[in-house]
């Protein structure tokens, strides 16, 4: 079959028409005919480009033996309205990126690992109003889809930045308080022992007037790398201010919590901050509050853990305090 002198016949409010292929080679747009076996009948230009499969090699063989990417009983079961209703069907890239797996070679494009497309697929009816053959006209849209997977990306990447702390990655207090606020009416409605642990650098000031305010900041972030290290995944650990920490240890009786505190306070008294050839020592105090009913709030519970700790500094530091 010569591609190039092939003639489409389309069916444009009940009238049918030939369609020269000239006129389809030309436009960038991928313009295939099919039957009901899905034997390919036309293989416009665009599709030989980028399938780099001349219309002689694809035409007279099914698509599925060419393209091995389609899922041919999804293909089928997507197909069956332009049969049996003689309407239209559509894909679009957000349901399924592709149908042919194309390279992209267009300047803009060329990053993407493939060529994002829509699919449309409406029937050929004939003259006797049967539908025998279908139409896939395939758009390239690549260019949108990269445009809007970016920006979904560029959002992801506001949405963590708005939540985490720049100098030490744990959540800032802004939004460790919003999780706060959640997790203490889980524990309201559940009941479940969970513990609020508030932490604090003892003389941090000494630290910035003796090392500098970029060795303090080194002191915070590698205090909070050890923090992470202690908790658990399912925790919730921040940076609640200058020098400060706050941690929700979830299902933890404040026996448990107790344990977790003791580890970060001696973990915290071993380790040694290296900053310009000095080597910096410090300790930490802690104050914990398991889960009341009686608190009113998350607030009013974390303020309980507030005064553990001030209890833990008034009684000489690099120690922790359990809320009574
Ligand atoms: N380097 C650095 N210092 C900070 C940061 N935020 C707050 N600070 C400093 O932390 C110090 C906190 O001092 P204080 O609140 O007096 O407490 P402290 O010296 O740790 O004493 P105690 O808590 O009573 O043991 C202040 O000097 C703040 O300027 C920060 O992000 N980086």
């Amino acid at each position: 079959m010569n591609a190039s002198t092939k003639t489409l016949t389309q069916n444009t409010e009940g009238t049918a028409s030939q369609v020269p292929l000239e006129l389809l080679d030309s436009i960038e747009v991928g313009i295939a005919v099919l039957d009901r076996n899905f034997t390919v009948h036309v293989w416009n230009k665009f599709l030989e480009n980028h399938s780099a499969k001349k219309a002689q090699s694809v035409i007279g063989g099914s698509i599925f033996s060419h393209f091995s990417e389609i899922d041919e009983a999804w293909l089928r079961t997507k197909i069956d309205p332009v049969f049996n209703l003689k309407s239209p069907v559509f894909i679009i890239w957000e349901q399924r990126p592709f149908l042919f797996k194309f390279t992209c070679n267009r300047p803009v494009t060329c990053a993407a690992e493939f060529m994002y497309q829509n699919v449309t697929i409406f029937p050929i009816v004939e003259n006797n109003g049967r539908v025998e053959r279908f139409c896939m006209l395939v758009y390239d849209v690549t260019e949108q889809a990269l445009g809007k997977l970016g920006m979904e990306h560029l959002n992801e990447e506001l949405k963590t930045a708005s939540r985490v702390d720049g100098l030490t990655g744990l959540f800032n207090r802004r939004y460790w308080q919003e999780r706060f606020d959640e997790m203490y009416k889980l524990c309201v409605r559940r009941g479940k022992p969970s513990t609020a642990l508030m932490l604090d650098i003892d003389h941090f000031k000494r630290i910035n007037d003796t090392y500098g305010h970029q060795a303090g900041d080194k002191v915070i972030q590698m205090l909070a790398a050890l923090i992470k290290r202690c908790v658990r995944e399912t925790d919730l650990a921040g940076r609640y201010g200058g020098e400060e920490f706050a941690i929700m240890l979830n299902d933890s009786t404040v026996e448990d919590a107790r344990a977790v505190a003791e580890r970060i306070r001696q973990l915290a008294q071993r380790l040694t901050v290296e900053h310009e050839g000095e080597s910096i020592s410090f300790t930490v105090s802690l104050g914990l509050a398991q889960f009341s009913a009686d608190f009113k709030s998350a607030m009013a519970w974390l303020e309980c853990s507030d005064q553990a700790l001030y209890k833990a500094k008034e009684s000489g530091r690099n120690q922790y305090c359990i809320y009574e």
